[in-house]
């Protein structure tokens, strides 16, 4: 097959809470012209966001419990075997990683060996960064940095939380970390979805240096992720104020907050996201026929899963 035949793929990279599925949504939605398969990586036990991309639940694969550029990265190169099987039932992968990735693994396994780049080719690396947080997960998260250096294009994501004045640095400081990659912004009203694809960044044989040269991934051990289920009705003024002493009391250490909801009195799902000390929720859509189910995920350091039981079960109701 050459190079044209093949499949084009995007790997969407960006630390926790940069706006991945946002972004993977909106491009899904309005992008009526093309066919995605979306595969989506999430570092904890339980997925949330394949349940939160809109499209038809086959065309969403969630690979969970680790990360794509180590532990479950056997699992990618066996579901793209099964993709490359139905090839004629889409025309563009997506490759949502989790926040804690290192996207340089994921995307070589499209450019060599008998693996998945025989049926699939990388159109490019693109990489979120979240104007919020960006400068502090650039000075203390190791593997953030590397998801920037090793972008093709950076998606200066939620302009709209800062003051406007601020956007032109942020980038400056950006293009100093990856003078190669080229740059957009994205806001709540104005997001960037249209240019995830259309990169053909790869399209020049052989490998980048920056991926060729670049050290092994290394994750941070004392990142983990906390993953709760239940069956069973949240109310809401306790959960909001649970997660609000929660984002006071762990400060950094709590690095995402994420899930959906069955609240009392509501009868669609609740979505919500907390991002260091950013948190938002609102109501996505009707539940699945069956019964319904409360998924909470936490990543950070130090958390303390028996206290968050205890904090989760006196908000049930
Ligand atoms: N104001 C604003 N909020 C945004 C924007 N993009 C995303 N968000 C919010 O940021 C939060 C995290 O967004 P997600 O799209 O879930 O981020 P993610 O990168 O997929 O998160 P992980 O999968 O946990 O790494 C959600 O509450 C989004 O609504 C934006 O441009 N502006």
């Amino acid at each position: 097959m050459n190079d044209q035949q093949k499949c084009p793929v995007t790997v969407l990279t960006g630390f926790l809470g940069s706006g991945k599925t946002s972004l993977v949504n909106a491009l899904i939605r309005s992008d009526r012209a093309r066919r995605f398969a979306v595969i989506v990586n999430e570092f904890g036990a339980l997925g949330v966001d394949g349940g939160l991309i809109a499209s038809s639940q086959d065309d969403v694969i969630q690979l969970s419990n680790g990360c794509l550029c180590c532990n479950v990265r056997g699992d990618l190169i066996e579901t793209c075997a099964r993709l490359a099987t139905r090839r004629a039932e889409f025309d563009w992968l997506l490759i949502e990683t989790s926040g804690l990735a290192d996207p340089a693994p994921v995307a070589q396994s499209f450019l060599i060996g008998d693996g998945p780049a025989e049926a699939f080719r990388l159109d490019g690396i693109v990489c979120l960064a979240d104007a919020v947080h960006i400068r502090g997960q650039i000075a203390r998260e190791e593997i953030a940095l590397r998801q920037i250096a090793l972008a093709d294009r950076l998606i200066l994501t939620k302009t709209d939380l800062v003051p406007p004045g601020e956007t032109d640095g942020l980038l400056a400081d950006l293009r100093r970390l990856n003078p190669q990659a080229d740059f957009l912004t994205s806001s709540a009203d104005s997001p960037s979805h249209r240019h995830l694809t259309g990169l053909e960044a790869w399209q020049i044989g052989g490998l980048p240096a920056r991926i060729r040269y670049a050290p092994p991934p290394r994750h941070d051990a004392g990142i983990v992720s906390l993953s709760f289920r239940y069956a069973r009705a949240f109310d809401f003024t306790a959960f909001s104020r649970l997660i609000r002493r929660l984002m006071a009391v762990s400060g950094e250490d709590l690095l995402r907050i994420k899930g959906v909801l069955w609240l009392e009195g509501e009868d669609r799902k609740f979505a919500f996201h907390g991002v260091q000390g950013l948190a938002e929720g609102d109501v996505v859509g009707p539940w699945p026929k069956g019964p319904r189910e409360s998924l909470i995920v936490f990543i950070g350091r130090n958390l303390d899963r028996p206290a968050l039981e205890a904090g989760l079960a006196d908000c049930l109701v």
